[in-house]
This record gives structure tokens, sequence and C-alpha cells, in this order.
């Protein structure tokens, strides 16, 4: 039977535990979007239980992966997350509650190479996103029993449960954030995103000089496409699109879905004749490279109209230039 002074004890402990989890919620309640949570988390975790590592794995696939895609690239998830297939994931977590290991060796197939050397104890807390598990938070430390097996979990679940929540309301903000700027078929971005960037675009040229090119681009028999394949390979033919010309344009130049078939590239500080040279060079990358559909190469190409701004017009001048542009090429074109 435990004495007075070690219940009074348990219970000092249990309340400082119980205050750094209310510090933490409080903190990532405030952030704004679902990478500062996580990457807030992370710290404050590590901070306040003073663990030896921590780390992310995530589940491969992702629910999220139009949110995660490009995050996935960045150096913090590079250094702080890892991509698990969800299946193992979900064995280490068969009931949905945290698990505690201090043989680290056998998790050794999924803990990140750095944490791997001061880790003699481990514990696995299960994050869920409308009751899928989306990730689990990983904690190392270097002493043996600190994550024993046959301890009890209650304030890791806590821990968790509150960090799914606080997860969930940030995607939500994400996805909301999403939705008004990105198109969901292709990933670019979409009309408004675009009109935000070419009118800072012009500002920018209008206050120090620099030259703005846009690009208007069409896709070459795009109806005939959907007439001949039907409407998924249509949406297929727009989403290589998408992807293709987002690859083959600079970091700061940006691709954006205008409507339908249509996608406007900006390229900043560019000059008409480098525009031109970019258009042609975009128009011929769709010649040469036929879309994969099916065991077929399917002929997918492009007609691209430049114009410049000349520090003058507003946007929609600019883009009825460009437009005009490609109308004019299109029109020489063999029907
Ligand atoms: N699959 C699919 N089709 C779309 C989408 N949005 C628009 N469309 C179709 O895109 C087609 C565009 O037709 P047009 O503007 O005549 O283009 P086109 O056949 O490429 O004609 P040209 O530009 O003269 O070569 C229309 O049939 C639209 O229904 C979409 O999201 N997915």
């Amino acid at each position: 039977m435990p004495n007075l002074q070690q219940l009074i004890e348990n219970s000092r402990v249990n309340e400082s535990i119980a205050n750094k989890l209310f510090e933490i919620e409080t903190e990532i309640l405030a952030c704004q979007s679902s990478q500062e949570l996580l990457q807030r988390l992370l710290e404050l975790i590590k901070e306040k239980f003073t663990l030896t590592g921590i780390s992310l794995l995530l589940a491969e696939p992702t629910p999220i992966s139009y949110l995660l895609g490009v995050k996935l690239q960045s150096s913090w998830h590079q250094q702080n997350s890892r991509q698990v297939s969800a299946e193992t994931l979900k064995a280490f977590h068969p009931d949905n509650k945290p698990l505690l290991c201090n043989e680290p060796g056998s998790l050794k197939p999924v803990l990140p190479q750095s944490l791997l050397a001061g880790a003699e104890s481990v514990a696995l807390i299960p994050l869920r996103l409308e009751n899928k598990l989306f990730a689990s938070l990983l904690f190392t430390d270097c002493d043996k029993n600190r994550f024993h097996p046959a301890l009890g979990t209650l304030h890791l679940e806590q821990l968790g449960v509150k960090a799914s929540l606080c997860l969930s309301n940030a995607l939500i903000r994400d996805q909301l954030e999403y939705m008004a700027h990105y198109d969901r078929l292709t990933g670019v971005a979409n009309r408004r995103l675009m009109e935000s960037t070419i009118s800072e675009e012009l500002v920018r040229q209008r206050r120090y000089g620099v030259p703005f090119s846009l690009l208007f681009i069409d896709c070459n028999k795009f109806k005939q496409i959907n007439d001949t394949y039907g409407h998924d390979c249509g949406d297929k033919v727009l989403t290589y699109v998408a992807d293709q010309l987002s690859q083959l344009i600079r970091e700061n130049d940006h691709c954006f879905r205008y409507a339908g078939d249509e996608f406007v590239i900006t390229l900043a500080g560019q000059s008409y004749q480098e525009a031109r040279a970019v258009a042609k060079r975009l128009m011929a990358f769709f010649q040469n490279n036929p879309m994969p559909y099916q065991d077929q190469k399917l002929a997918v190409t492009i007609s691209c109209g430049v114009a410049q701004s000349k520090g003058q017009e507003n946007m929609d001048e600019l883009l009825k230039a460009a437009d005009q542009d490609l109308y004019r090429i299109k029109s020489a074109q063999p029907s």
C-alpha cells in the first residue's frame, strides 16, 4: 500500500504533467496552420518533458496528401518527420492506444537514424484525424524505464487526443485556405490567387522597373479528347498539363488554372523575348511528350499566348493582350 507521502508525491507529479499538457494545448490551439502546429507541438513536448528525442511518423498514404504534398519536401519535414506505411503504423496501435517499449531494436525499421543512438526506451502516441490514424508521435529517452511497457499511458493518451483535436481544427483552416486558392482537380493555384499574384507583380514592376510577362495557355482540341476518351481522361489530361507546366517553369514563376482547359503562367522579371522563348519551350515539350494513358500515348498539345506589361496596363488589359496573342497563334494552326 502506498503511504500518504507517496500519494501526495504522485498527485503532485500528476498535477505537474496536467499543467504542462494544458500549456501545450493552449499554445497549439493558437497555431494558424497544421504545419505551424506540428512544429510547435514537437518543440513544446521536447522542451517541457525533457525528452532525448522526438519525431513524427506520418502514415503513408496520408488522408491529406493534397495538403501535405509539397510541405513534405520542406527541410523541417526532412529533419523531423518520416513516412511509414499506414499498415505498419496501425500495427503499433491495435487498440488506438500509445505503445511503450524499452527494446528499441524491435522498432529499428521505423526509428529515424538520428534518434537511434540515444534511445533506450520509446513511446509512440497515435494521432487520429476523422477516425483514421494520421501519424504517431515518437518519443525516445535515454532512460530504459522512462517508457517501460508496464507503465500506464493515460497522460500520453490525453496528449494524443488533445493534439489530434487541435490538428483537426488547424486542418479545417488549411482546407478552407486551400479551397479558396487552389484548384482541387489539378492542384495548381486558382484564378483568385492568380489575380493577387499579378497585382503584386504589377506593383513591383512599377516600383522597381523590372519586366513582367505572362503566358495564356490553352490545350489544343481538348473538347475532342473529352468526347473521344471521356471526361475522366479529360481530367487526367488537365492534371498532366498542370503538373508538367509547374515542373517546367522556374521557382519564382507560377502556374494557375484560369478556367476549363486554360492556364496562366506568370513570369517574374522576364521580358517579352524571354517569355516567347519559354512559350516555345513549353509548346515543344508537349509536342514531344504525349501523355501515357492506359497502354497508349495520347497526343496532348498546348498553345501559348504571350504578353509583357509595359507598366501602364492593368491586369485585365494584360490578360486580354495574352489571350489575343493566343487567339492569333491558334488561328494560324491547321484545323
Ligand atoms: N474533363 C474536363 N473537361 C473540362 C473541364 N473544364 C472544362 N472542360 C471542357 O473543356 C472543353 C473546352 O473546350 P474548348 O474551349 O472548345 O477547347 P478545345 O476543344 O481545346 O478547342 P480549341 O481551343 O479551339 O482547340 C469544354 O468541352 C469543357 O466542357 C474539366 O474540369 N474537366
